[in-house]
C-alpha cells in the first residue's frame, strides 16, 4: 500500500509491492484509491476514453498544427480562406460583433451619406471643363471667370468632404475595432477559456495574434473597402459610380457607351474574382507563419536567460531562421500569385482610356452625337461624355481594384471568426455542463461538469475520480478522500504520473472522465476557500508588491494596514525586498527584479495573506531551503488552512498528514 499516515508512522513509508488494493481507508478523515496497474480497465475502456470530445479536439489540433509541411502549417484553415459563400458569412458575423449600438450604426450610417455628398460634388466638378471649354471657344471672358469661381467654390467643398470621408473611415474602423474586440475578450478572458480554447479548440492557432493584429487587420481593410483611403475610393463611391453615372453616360453617349463599359468591367471583374482565390489561401498562411516567427522571438527575450545557461541558442536560431523561410518562401508565392492580380488591375486601368475614346468614337461616327448636339456645345459634349464614361468605368475600376486587395482582409475575417466560433463553442459547452450541475459563483458555475459541486463545507473530497489526459491515457482510475480544513495530503509519485493533472481536474481546466469532487468554491472575492499555487511562480504584470500578494483578488476592497503584508513577508523571508524595491507600494518588473526563489515566496505570501480554507499547492517550495519550507508549513497549520501538495522532496513528508503516491 502507498499511502502512510504520518502521524501514526512518524516515518515515510514507500509501500509494498504485495498489497495493492484498490482502496486504502486510513483513518476516518482520508481514503484513498491507488492507482495500479490493474485498475486500468480493459483495452476497449481505454479506447472509449480516447474517442471523448476532448481527445478528439486534441488530436485533431495535433494534426492540423504539425502536419507534414511543420510548423505552422494548417491544410484545412489554407483552404478555408477564400473568396466564397463561407467567407461572406464569416464577414456577416463579425458585422454583428461591430455593430452592436445605436451610435456605431449612426457613425456606419454616415459614410454612405459623405460619400454621397462627394459623389454629387464630384459630378459639379467634372462638369466644369465642358463649360470652361465653351467659354473659351467662344472667346467670353465674363463666363470663362464665372466658371471658374464656380469651380473654385466645387473643388473647396469636394476637398472639406473628403477630409471628412477619411477622418470618418479612420474613427469607425477603430471603433469597430474596440467592439469586435472587447466581445472576444470578454469570451476569451471569461471562464479560463484563455486556458480551455488551447486544449480543446482545434486548429485555433496564437489566439493572441488573433486578437491583437488580426481583428484591426479585419476593421481597417474593412473600412477602406466600405469608404475608400488616400489612394483609392471605397465600395460606396464605386457603386455610387455607377449607379450615377451610367444614367449620364446613356443620355450622353447612348446605350452602347453603356454596354461597352458594362461588357468591359464585367469581363475583368470576373477574371479579378478568379484570381483572388489564387492569392488569397496564402495570405491566409502567411499570417500563420508571421505569428510564429514573432511567437518565437518573444521566447528567446522572455527566456533569454534560460537559452543562454543551456548553451548557444543554436536550436532556437534554427527555429526562427526555419520560420524565417517559411515566412519569406510564402511570401514569394504571394508576390508571384500576385503577378496576375496586377495584370488584370493595371490593364483595367490602362485600357480604360482607350475603351473610352472608342466609345466616343463611335457615338460621334455613328452620327448620334452630333446630331442634336449644336456647334457651339460639341466641346463641351466631348468634355462631359468623356468625364461621364471615364466616372463609370472608374466606379468598376473601385470595385476590381478591390477585389485584388481583399486577399488580406479575407484572411483577416476568416481567423477572426474562426477564433469567434471556437470560443462560444467552447462557452456553450461549459454551459451545457452548468446545466447539469449545482451551486457555486459564476465562475465556478461554469467551470461545473456533472462530476463536480461546490460545497459549504470547508472540505475537499473526491469519490472514486477518474482522470484522463487529453492524448487519452487514464492517469488515474478510482481516486477517493477527503481533507478537511488542518489536514494536510502530500501527493507524490513519479514526474508524469499525473499529479498536477489531479489538480488541474480539481479546478476545473479538465474534466473528470470518471467519479466526483466536491470542493469550496475558488478565488471568491478576497478570502477563504480554494487557493491554488501553480508551480511555475506568476507574477502578474504592473502590480505593486502588495497588489501581488493579493493577486487575483487586486481589486477587492482591503482595511489590512501595511503592517499585515509586511508580517506575512517576514513569514516567507521577503522582509528586506520591501525596503530594496522601495515600498509596498512601488510597482516594478517582478521577474526581473526577484530571483526565481524570491517569486516563489511572494507567490507563498499570497497564500499565506489569504488564508484560505485549503491550499492547493504545486511543487511551490521547492525553491526553498528546508528550513523555510517548514516555516512556511508552519505558518499555514497556524492559520489552520487544509494543505493539499504536490511534490517529490523527501522533506515534505514529515510535514503532512497524508501522503499519496501516485504509482506510473
Ligand atoms: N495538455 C496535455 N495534453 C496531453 N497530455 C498531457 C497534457 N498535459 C499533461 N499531459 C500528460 O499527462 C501526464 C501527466 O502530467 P502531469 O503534469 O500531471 O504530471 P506530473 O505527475 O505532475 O509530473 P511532474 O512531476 O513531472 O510535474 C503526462 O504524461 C503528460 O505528458
Amino acid at each position: 500500500m502507498d499511502v502512510t499516515d504520518t502521524r501514526r508512522t512518524g516515518k515515510a513509508s514507500t509501500g509494498s509491492d504485495d498489497d495493492e488494493s484498490d482502496v486504502a481507508l486510513m483513518d476516518n478523515s482520508v481514503s484513498i484509491s491507488m492507482v495500479t496497474d490493474n485498475t486500468y480497465g480493459t483495452i476497449d475502456e481505454q479506447e472509449d476514453a480516447k474517442k471523448s470530445a476532448f481527445f478528439g479536439a486534441i488530436q485533431q489540433r495535433a494534426d492540423g498544427r504539425y502536419g507534414a509541411e511543420g510548423w505552422g502549417y494548417e491544410p484545412e484553415g489554407v483552404l478555408l480562406s477564400k473568396l466564397n459563400v463561407g467567407f461572406f458569412k464569416s464577414l456577416w458575423h463579425l458585422s454583428q460583433l461591430a455593430l452592436t449600438s445605436w451610435r456605431e450604426w449612426m457613425l456606419f450610417l454616415t459614410l454612405p451619406v459623405t460619400v454621397a455628398a462627394y459623389i454629387w460634388v464630384g459630378y459639379y466638378v467634372m462638369l466644369a471643363p465642358g463649360y470652361i471649354y465653351t467659354a473659351l471657344i467662344n472667346d467670353d471672358l465674363d463666363d470663362f471667370i464665372y466658371r471658374c469661381t464656380v469651380l473654385l467654390g466645387w473643388v473647396s467643398l469636394i476637398s472639406v468632404i473628403k477630409v471628412f470621408r477619411q477622418f470618418i473611415t479612420s474613427w469607425i474602423s477603430n471603433e469597430w475595432r474596440n467592439s469586435i474586440t472587447t466581445t472576444i475578450h470578454e469570451l476569451y478572458m471569461t471562464d479560463l477559456r484563455y486556458y480551455t480554447i488551447q486544449i480543446n479548440a482545434a486548429g485555433v492557432d496564437n489566439p493572441d495574434q488573433r486578437i491583437v493584429t488580426d481583428i484591426k487587420g479585419v476593421t481597417t481593410e474593412f473600412s477602406k473597402i466600405l469608404g475608400g483611403s488616400a489612394g483609392s475610393g471605397g465600395l460606396y463611391e464605386g457603386f455610387g459610380n455607377i449607379l450615377w453615372y451610367s444614367v449620364q453616360t446613356a443620355q450622353r453617349a447612348g446605350w452602347y457607351g453603356l454596354v461597352m463599359a458594362y461588357g468591359w468591367s464585367a469581363l475583368m471583374a470576373v477574371f479579378s474574382v478568379l484570381l483572388i482565390n489564387v492569392v488569397a489561401p496564402w495570405v491566409f498562411r502567411q499570417e500563420r507563419f508571421e505569428a510564429l516567427f514573432r511567437f518565437l522571438h518573444v521566447t528567446v527575450r522572455t527566456r533569454a536567460e534560460d537559452i543562454a545557461f543551456l548553451g548557444t541558442g543554436g536550436h532556437e536560431r534554427n527555429s526562427v531562421k526555419k520560420t524565417l523561410d517559411h515566412c519569406v518562401d510564402n511570401t514569394k508565392k504571394i508576390i508571384t500569385r500576385q503577378v496576375y492580380l496586377n495584370s488584370v488591375e493595371f490593364a483595367f486601368g490602362y485600357l480604360t482610356t482607350l475603351i473610352m475614346y472608342v466609345s466616343l468614337g463611335i457615338a460621334v461616327f455613328s452620327g448620334l452625337a452630333w446630331n442634336f448636339t449644336p456647334e457651339s456645345e460639341r466641346a463641351q459634349w466631348i468634355a462631359q461624355t468623356s468625364g461621364s464614361f471615364i466616372s463609370l468605368l472608374f466606379g468598376f475600376t473601385i470595385l476590381i481594384q478591390m477585389s485584388t486587395q481583399t486577399s488580406d482582409f479575407v484572411a483577416f475575417v476568416m481567423r477572426v471568426s474562426e477564433l469567434h466560433k471556437a470560443l462560444l463553442a467552447e462557452k456553450e459547452k461549459r454551459s451545457n455542463g452548468h446545466q447539469s450541475s449545482a451551486g457555486g459563483s459564476r465562475d465556478e458555475a461554469l467551470l461545473n461538469t456533472s462530476s463536480f459541486s461546490v460545497s459549504d463545507a470547508q472540505e475537499l473530497q473526491t469519490d472514486k475520480l477518474q482522470i484522463t489526459s487529453p492524448a487519452g491515457d487514464v492517469l488515474v482510475t478510482s481516486l477517493s478522500f477527503v481533507l478537511k480544513q488542518g489536514d494536510s495530503l502530500l501527493v507524490m509519485g513519479a514526474s508524469g504520473g499525473g499529479k498536477t493533472s489531479l489538480l488541474r481536474v480539481l479546478r476545473g481546466l479538465w474534466p473528470a472522465s470518471n467519479g466526483s469532487f466536491s470542493r469550496p468554491p475558488a478565488l471568491t472575492d478576497g478570502k477563504g476557500g480554494v487557493f491554488f499555487l501553480p508551480q511555475r511562480p506568476y507574477l502578474a504584470y504592473e502590480l505593486t508588491l502588495k497588489q501581488q500578494m493579493m493577486y487575483p483578488n487586486v481589486n477587492v476592497e482591503c482595511n489590512d494596514s501595511d503592517d499585515v503584508f509586511i508580517d506575512v513577508l517576514g513569514e516567507v523571508g521577503l522582509t528586506g525586498i520591501v525596503r530594496r524595491v522601495g515600498g509596498l507600494n512601488v510597482i516594478a518588473d517582478w521577474q526581473v527584479m526577484l530571483s526565481v526563489g524570491e517569486q516563489q515566496r511572494l507567490c507563498l505570501a499570497r497564500v499565506l495573506w489569504h488564508n484560505p480554507a485549503i491550499a492547493i499547492l504545486d511543487e511551490s517550495t521547492a525553491s526553498l531551503d528546508v528550513e523555510w519550507e517548514k516555516s512556511v508549513y508552519a505558518a499555514l497549520k497556524r492559520r489552520g488552512v487544509g494543505v493539499l501538495s504536490v511534490g517529490h522532496r523527501e522533506s515534505l513528508i514529515p510535514l503532512h498528514n497524508k501522503v499519496l503516491r501516485l504509482k506510473e
